[in-house]
Order: structure tokens, then C-alpha cells, then sequence
């Protein structure tokens, strides 16, 4: 789905909730006359019923742009919520008072209707863009190595003389060495490029440098020699390139038509999200899907959101991921009740898509970060031995099940005892890094990249084919055989040899493995830089 057909749907999405949010104004106007007009005593359920439909409404109008209506209803929940809670009855007088609040909202909607549609405050819109990534580098002398380091991994890069600034050739990042170029020379240049996020460096390291850094608007900062690998890295962060696996959220709430919202809202922001709207299908929702986070509204029929959160508890394997509260309840004691039963955070309904976005973001942010902590290689970053393999068994039974099918490729770099007798232990860990960095920005986000032994790494590629792949690895060989890899003074080139197996030919993951380690031994003994297909079992 391309951006305009999600703001499209998102159009229609607000249109058809207008219309659901008038049927549901006149139905909770009739009760409220019928409660009005009642002789005999008011039971608690039609009091109930027609707070939760308040409850509702106070929190989806705001999401979809009607947000004095959420407020209005907000106070009306409020106010039947205490007669509730006081089992007092109401007066028929109060019960009018009411009636004709919603009338007044039901009149409001309707003007709202007619006039001009207004985008709801805070819409989340995507800055689009396919351009290469554009990197300047401003260095007194030699800025080659740098920039021919930084181009292997397809960034545009050029190095702009200090005096000049930028004219159409707009970059993306500046990367100013402060050790070369004097500050009254580099800061106008940087000026002409107001979008281009800094990178500093430096060659001192020391608590003052760092904070001037700061002061002087640095989104990054190295000291020399650079490490090309972490610069490599904080630039993918800086530039915000799609995550290679985008954030997943599971979302559960029984109003379908405001988690379709949530669902577009996220999509716009590269978040992928899936609607869960009975609680009762969230466990089977949490195996496939694998969320970064679930987001949980509190009042669902047959199973409150605190209750959901306590079963997700009972199972450890669930234990890393934050559960959030989206929800309209804005009572401050009911929240910290919520989350004394379980769940970790509250998000109050109606939220704005800018601050979901924001509030999503940081949240899977940082469970990311955690998971990675624990199934991360340190040295690389990338997912340990037994995480990739429990995440190959898991693509390759879903290719199987889906029929889309999936490949495994084993990777290792090739002599690589030399490269460390040679240039000592730290550049064999850079050579590492490269490549692990070079595999995470080539493969698609859907591919999963592990760190399987030492110099050895594993990826699995889910729907697709044994070529494909193939042309993939090819591709990628081809660019780690060119990289410069820079050790003091000394510069050389690596290369690895590849194994490609595929679930047509083998059906589990074990064997899958076996096999793409044996096509990765056939392209040792067969010269090593190369990649070889593992033979058919037929
Ligand atoms: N720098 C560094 N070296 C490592 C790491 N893990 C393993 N090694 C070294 O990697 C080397 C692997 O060497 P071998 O398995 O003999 O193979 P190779 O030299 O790569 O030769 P071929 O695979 O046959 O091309 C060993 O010397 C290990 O000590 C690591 O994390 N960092």
C-alpha cells in the first residue's frame, strides 16, 4: 500500500466513523429520553450501558478530529461513573440534562459534518523521498579512505571544500573532521545545509570536546582513528533508514474502525501493526506475529484489559514485551489499579497520531533494545547463535505453512586466521563488523542476519527463491570483496564464501542448515569468494 492509499484510507476511515458516531449519538439520545421518562427505578445495566457507549465515544471522536465531542462525552462518563459508583438514582431532571448535553454534541457533529473536513491536530504525515542517501565530508587533505569506506556501503558521498557551502547538492549528513578544519571555516558551510544532520570529528575524546560537540548541534561524535563500522552505523540511525526489521504492534481493542486508525496511523510511520479485536485470539495473535509491543484497551466485552495482560503474564516467553493501556480512562486511581494487576504503561484515548507515533515509537523502541541486549552479539550487533536459529525454525515453518517458502545462507569469511596474524585481533573484529554492518543494510527488512560462530554468520531470507537469494549473497559478496578495510596505515580487502539452501529441496530447519553449510564448505574448496547452491537432495 503506497502512502497516498493509506492517507486515503484513512479519509474514508474518518468519514465512515462520522456516520458510525451519529447512529451512535441518537442511540444513547434515545436511552437517555427513555430513562427520562421511566416511572419506576433506574437499573444499574441501562446506566452502565450507556456509559460505556459515553466511554466509547469520549475515546475514538477525538482520533478521528471531533475532539470538544470526546471532551463532552468524557464529562457525561465522569459524571454517570460516580452515580454509578454511589448507586444513587438519578432524577428524571438530571437524566434531561443529559439527554440535551447529547443532543447539543449530536447538533455539533452535524456542523461539523457539513463544514470543512479538518485534519485531526498532529496527523502524521510521511516525508517521502527515494534519493540516495547524500554524505558530505569536509576535511582539510585526504578524505578518500573515508569516503571511499562510507560508498561502499551506497551512500552518495563527496567531499566538499571547506570553504564552499552547499548549493543544490543538498546532503543528508555533514561529517566535519574538527581536527582539520577550523570552526569559523566549517560552521558557515554547515549553516547552508540546514537539513544535514552534523557528525563530528574529533581527536580528542575528552568531556569538555564532547559537550562543545553538543553545543554545536553534533548528532554524532568520533574520535580518530574512526571506526568506520560504528560511523557507519549512526549514520543509518541518523538518517532514520528503515529499520531492517520495522517495529511490530499487536493491536487489541473491540472498536474496529479506531484500531484500523491506529493500525494506518503506524503503518505511516513504518510501524507494522496487527488488529486483534477478541481478546481471545491474542496468545495465538503474540506466537505469530511476535510483536514489539501490545497495545490493550481496558474495557472490552468478556475480558477486561487488565485481566488480558495478567494472562499474557502466566507466559515467560512474553515476559519482555511492555503491554500499554490504550485506553479512555482518564481516572487516575482506575490507571494505577490497571497496572497493579499487570501492564506497563497507560496511553489515555484520545490520543493524537503524532503522539502515538511518538509514544509507540519509543516504547518498541527500547523493548528492541532490551531484546537486543539479551540476543544480540555484542561485537556485532547482530542476533546470537541460539536466537537465529530459533527465528530460522520459525520462517521456515511459516514459508512451509504459507507455501511462500524460505532460504537459509551460511557465510564465512575467508582466511580469516590471516587477517588476524596478519593485522592483529582488533581489525579481524572490524572485518567482522563490516560485514555484519554490510549484510544488515542488503538484506530486506524482512530477513533475519545472526552471528553464528566466530567469523561465520547465518541468514534466513523468508519468500524466496533459491535464486534469488543467490543473486542477493552474489551481490553482497561482490561489495565485501571491494570494501577497503583499513588496519593503521595499511589497507586490504576481505572476502567470504557463501552456502544457500532452500526449503524446496529440505524441509526443516536443521536440515536446511546442514545443507547451506555444506554448499558454504563446496565454495571453500572450490576457491573460497564465491557462493554455491546446495544440491538437491533428489
Ligand atoms: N578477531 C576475531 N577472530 C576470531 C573471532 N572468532 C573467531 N576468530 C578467529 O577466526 C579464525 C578462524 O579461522 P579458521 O576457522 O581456521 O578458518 P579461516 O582462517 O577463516 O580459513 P577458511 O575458513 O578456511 O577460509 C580463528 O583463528 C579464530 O581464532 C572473533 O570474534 N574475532
Amino acid at each position: 500500500m503506497t502512502d497516498v492509499d493509506v492517507q486515503a484510507r484513512l479519509a474514508a476511515l474518518r468519514e465512515q466513523y462520522g456516520r458510525r458516531l451519529s447512529d451512535d449519538l441518537q442511540t444513547l439520545m434515545a436511552q437517555a429520553r427513555e430513562l427520562s421518562a421511566r416511572q419506576s427505578a433506574i437499573g444499574l445495566d441501562a446506566l452502565e450501558t450507556l456509559r460505556q457507549g459515553l466511554h466509547r465515544i469520549a475515546g475514538s471522536a477525538g482520533t478521528f478530529g471531533y475532539a470538544a465531542l470526546s471532551r463532552n462525552a468524557r464529562e457525561m462518563e465522569v459524571w454517570l461513573q460516580t452515580v454509578i459508583e454511589s448507586a444513587a438514582q438519578p432524577t428524571p431532571p438530571t437524566l434531561v440534562v443529559l439527554h440535551d448535553r447529547l443532543q447539543e454534541s449530536y447538533r455539533d457533529l452535524e456542523l461539523a459534518q457539513t463544514s470543512e473536513v479538518v485534519e485531526p491536530e498532529g496527523s502524521y504525515h510521511l516525508a517521502s523521498g527515494d534519493r540516495g542517501i547524500r554524505v558530505a565530508v569536509l576535511a582539510d587533505g585526504d578524505t578518500d579512505t573515508l569516503i571511499r569506506a562510507l560508498s561502499g556501503f551506497g551512500y552518495e558521498c563527496r567531499s566538499l571544500d571547506a570553504q564552499a557551502t552547499f548549493p543544490q547538492w543538498q546532503p543528508d549528513i555533514a561529517i566535519v573532521d574538527t581536527a582539520k578544519v577550523a570552526d569559523e571555516v566549517w560552521k558557515p558551510a554547515v549553516e547552508a545545509a540546514p537539513k544535514a544532520a552534523l557528525i563530528l570529528l574529533s581527536g580528542a575524546g575528552d568531556f569538555e570536546t564532547r559537550l562543545k560537540a553538543v553545543r554545536n548541534g553534533a548528532q554524532g561524535f568520533f574520535t580518530h582513528p574512526v571506526d568506520v563500522p560504528s560511523l557507519e552505523h549512526r549514520l543509518r540511525h541518523l538518517i532514520n533508514l528503515p529499520q531492517q526489521d520495522p517495529y511490530r504492534v499487536l493491536i487489541v481493542d473491540d472498536d474496529v474502525d479506531l484500531a484500523e486508525h491506529f493500525r494506518l496511523t503506524l503503518k505511516m510511520a513504518g510501524i507494522e501493526s496487527r488488529v486483534i479485536s477478541d481478546p481471545r485470539d491474542v496468545l495465538k495473535g503474540l506466537r505469530d506475529f511476535v510483536p514489539d509491543l501490545v497495545l490493550i484497551d481496558i474495557n472490552m466485552p468478556g475480558c477486561s484489559g487488565p485481566e488480558l495482560a495478567r494472562i499474557i503474564r502466566f507466559d515467560d516467553d512474553w515476559l519482555k514485551i511492555p503491554l500499554i493501556y490504550l485506553s479512555a480512562e482518564s481516572d487516575a486511581q482506575r490507571q494505577a489499579k490497571a497496572l497493579a494487576q499487570a501492564g506497563d504503561d497507560f496511553l489515555v484515548k484520545p490520543i493524537s497520531d503524532v503522539a502515538l507515533v511518538a509514544a509507540v515509537t519509543a516504547r518498541a523502541q527500547r523493548s528492541r533494545q532490551l531484546s537486543l541486549a539479551l540476543a544480540r552479539d555484542g561485537l556485532t550487533g547482530l542476533i546470537k547463535h541460539p536466537a537465529i536459529k530459533e527465528l530460522i525454525e520459525l520462517e521456515v515453518a511459516r514459508g512451509q505453512r504459507t507455501d511462500t517458502g524460505a532460504c537459509v545462507v551460511m557465510i564465512d569469511i575467508d582466511r580469516f586466521k590471516s587477517i588476524n596474524d596478519t593485522y592483529g585481533h582488533g581489525t579481524g573484529d572490524y572485518v567482522i563488523r563490516l560485514l555484519a554492518n554490510l549484510l544488515r543494510q542488503r538484506l530486506r527488512r524482512v530477513d533475519h542476519v545472526g552471528r553464528y560462530g566466530g567469523e561465520e554468520f547465518v541468514a534466513v531470507l523468508p519468500s524466496c527463491s533459491l535464486e534469488n537469494a543467490r543473486d542477493a549473497i552474489e551481490r553482497i559478496r561482490v561489495s565485501f570483496s571491494e570494501l577497503e578495510c583499513v588496519a593503521d596505515d595499511k589497507t586490504f580487502h576481505a572476502t567470504f564464501s557463501a552456502g544457500v539452501s532452500c526449503t524446496q529441496d529440505w524441509r526443516d530447519a536443521e536440515t536446511l542448515l546442514e545443507a547451506a553449510d555444506r554448499a558454504m564448505y563446496a565454495a571453500k574448496q572450490g576457491g573460497r569468494n564465491q557462493t554455491r547452491i546446495a544440491a538437491s537432495r533428489q
